[in-house]
């Protein structure tokens, strides 16, 4: 079985298809892309995964369960994680309290044990501590853990919002961009991170991403959309081959400008 499975989806918003038909499969280990020009509709394809938008029609399946069933508070709870492209956190509060912010769906103590301090109480918070330490140390964060997030640059931020996904333990990571505004330098940290993310943690990754030299290193499979409908799928090198994906791409220049800008630093 998939482990994650749409079938015809459809969403429009009034008269505008913006996801249109859209029948993907993403595998158990894989790390998948939907790449496409401006306003393709990937961030849509994104919001119907999360649930924050319902199909007018077809289906959705996560493991083989309805995710159509669910309300989007639900989402996490099933083993869905996600970034977003504005990075979302909570700007007030320090690294590590923004990573046990992502412990939340794992939390099994009631507000009753909370309020008392109970031992069990005691007991997960050192749980939830540990495995947040692990995120911490896998994404390099120990020098920023006690800092507040709006002291900090753009990409610690953008690494801290990949650290919290990953404190919840998910199966799937939704990536929403996951290299725009890093650095070249910055890039490269994220195209490790996203292959030990699968190597090291067996996590399958789904994102949507404009770098092209990004994908055509981590991604094992591309699928390209436009004007709401998928236009290629297949290995990074078939869809950015594909003549309807450069004809897409045609006047914007960005498939190439940035393949070529990433295979400079290679
Ligand atoms: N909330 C909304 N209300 C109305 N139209 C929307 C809404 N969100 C997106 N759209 C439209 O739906 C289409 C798909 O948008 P979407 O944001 O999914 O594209 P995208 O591929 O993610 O683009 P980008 O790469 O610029 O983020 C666009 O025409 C967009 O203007």
């Amino acid at each position: 079985m998939s482990l994650l499975e749409i079938r015809d989806a459809t969403l429009k918003f009034g008269g505008l298809t913006a996801v249109n038909a859209l029948t993907l499969t993403v595998e158990e280990g894989q790390v998948f892309a939907l790449v496409g020009p401006n306003g393709a509709g990937k961030s849509t394809a994104f919001n119907l995964i999360s649930r924050f938008y319902t199909p007018v029609s077809g289906s959705i399946l996560f493991d083989g369960q309805d995710l159509l069933r669910m309300a989007p508070h639900q989402v996490p709870g099933v083993g869905i994680a996600r970034t977003f492209q504005n990075i979302e956190l909570f700007h007030q509060a320090t690294v590590l309290q923004n990573l046990l912010v992502g412990r939340h769906r794992h939390r099994r103590t009631g507000m009753v044990e909370n309020i008392l301090f109970t031992p069990r109480v005691r007991d997960e918070e050192r749980a939830h501590r540990a495995a947040v330490e692990e995120v911490i140390d896998f994404l390099d964060l120990q020098p920023y853990r006690d800092q507040r997030i709006a002291g900090l640059p753009y990409g610690v931020r953008k690494v801290v919002e990949l650290g919290r996904a990953l404190a919840s333990k998910p199966r799937l990571l939704l990536l929403d961009e996951p290299a725009s505004g890093l650095s070249v330098e910055e890039t490269q940290n994220m195209r490790w991170w996203i292959d030990d993310i699968r190597r090291q943690m067996g996590i399958t990754v789904l994102m949507v991403e404009h770098d092209m030299g990004l994908v055509s290193k981590v991604c094992d499979r591309v699928l390209a959309l436009d004007g709401g409908k998928k236009i290629a799928e297949g290995t990074p090198a078939e869809v950015q081959s594909h003549p309807a994906v450069i004809a897409a791409y045609l006047g914007t220049g960005a498939i190439s400008k940035t393949a070529d800008a990433k295979g400079a630093r290679k």
